[in-house]
């Protein structure tokens, strides 16, 4: 298998949203950061990927099984999944979570999700209710990694935890696609985190899929040239015009040598990519 993830023309419809013609594929073995504002249709997009959600048109492949088939019940266990809103029972507490997966995955390793407990310092005997919004995360994390997946689905899976959390969850991410055949997709709209863990950026906008690239190969196109220099219009990629003079993110190739070109992270590419021409 070669993609743990193929989406084809993929087409949603709500009143006042639409999520339109989103093409991507996942390969096995990598990361792939899914982007975009808030309202951007990031999780519309991962519900419909789950088949939580009916899309309108499209195809969709999940580990190389149609998402509408009935193989789809038997894939589903090779998938750990999180939710924005991620949610168990009010009363329920980690022990009784194990209690409960361990009748649900074929695979579930209960000494495997005691670990992570341990490690995220997680109550074992407090009941959920009271659980803060990181201790939420933590927990539904533990859950998707315990039942030894191939593919991990996380929306927003780092948000409301604390930075130093937030690190070492980034590096378990990292640590799971060691494995040549495990795949994450993953959505945020703190880029600074995707960065550093993702292959590929997908940025949705609006429910467009603007781009779907290899970060190396963003970060080796673009970069950015500051002041007032002649260029030539086909190599700007955008431009920004503030207090303290103009920003233009430039296509390298495009750009004579003579010309310096700075180094663009990945929130710098998109946001300029995004507002093309702007005075600030
Ligand atoms: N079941 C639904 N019925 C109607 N509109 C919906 C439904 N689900 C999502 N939407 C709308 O689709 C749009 C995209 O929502 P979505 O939750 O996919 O965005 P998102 O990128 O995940 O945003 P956030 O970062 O805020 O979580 C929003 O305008 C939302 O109101």
């Amino acid at each position: 298998m070669e993609n743990a993830l193929e989406l084809r023309g993929v087409s949603r419809t709500f009143k006042g949203f639409a999520l339109q013609d989103v093409s991507l594929d996942l390969p096995a073995g990598t990361i792939m950061g899914l982007i975009g504002e808030n309202g951007a249709g990031k999780s519309t997009t991962i519900r419909l990927i789950m088949n939580a959600l009916a899309r309108d048109s499209g195809e969709i492949q999940v580990l190389g099984v149609d998402n509408r088939s009935r193989e789809f019940l038997s894939v589903k266990d090779d998938i750990g999944v999180v939710l924005d809103e991620a949610h168990f029972p009010e009363l329920i507490t980690v022990r009784q979570v194990n209690t409960i997966m361990k009748d649900t995955y074929r695979r579930w390793d209960e000494a495997l999700y005691f670990q992570y407990i341990q490690r995220f310092e997680l109550p074992e005997k407090k009941a959920f209710k009271d659980f803060s919004r990181g201790m939420t995360m933590k927990l539904a994390i533990a859950v998707a990694l315990s039942h030894h997946p191939r593919l991990l689905i996380l929306d927003e899976a780092t948000s409301g935890l604390d930075p130093i959390v937030r690190d070492e969850i980034l590096d378990l991410f990292a640590e799971f696609t060691r494995e040549e055949d495990h795949s994450i997709l993953i959505s945020s709209h703190i880029i600074s985190d995707l960065e550093k863990i993702c292959d590929y950026i997908a940025f949705l906008h609006q429910g467009k899929l603007l781009l779907c690239e290899e970060k190396d190969r963003l970060l080796e196109t673009y970069g950015i040239v500051q002041g007032e220099l002649e260029l030539p219009e086909e190599a700007v990629a955008g431009r920004q015009k503030g207090k303290y003079g103009t920003k233009t993110l430039v296509r390298r190739d495009l750009v004579s040598s003579a010309i310096p070109v700075e180094k663009a992270g990945i929130e710098e590419i998109i946001l300029f990519l995004v507002k093309g021409e702007q005075v600030q």
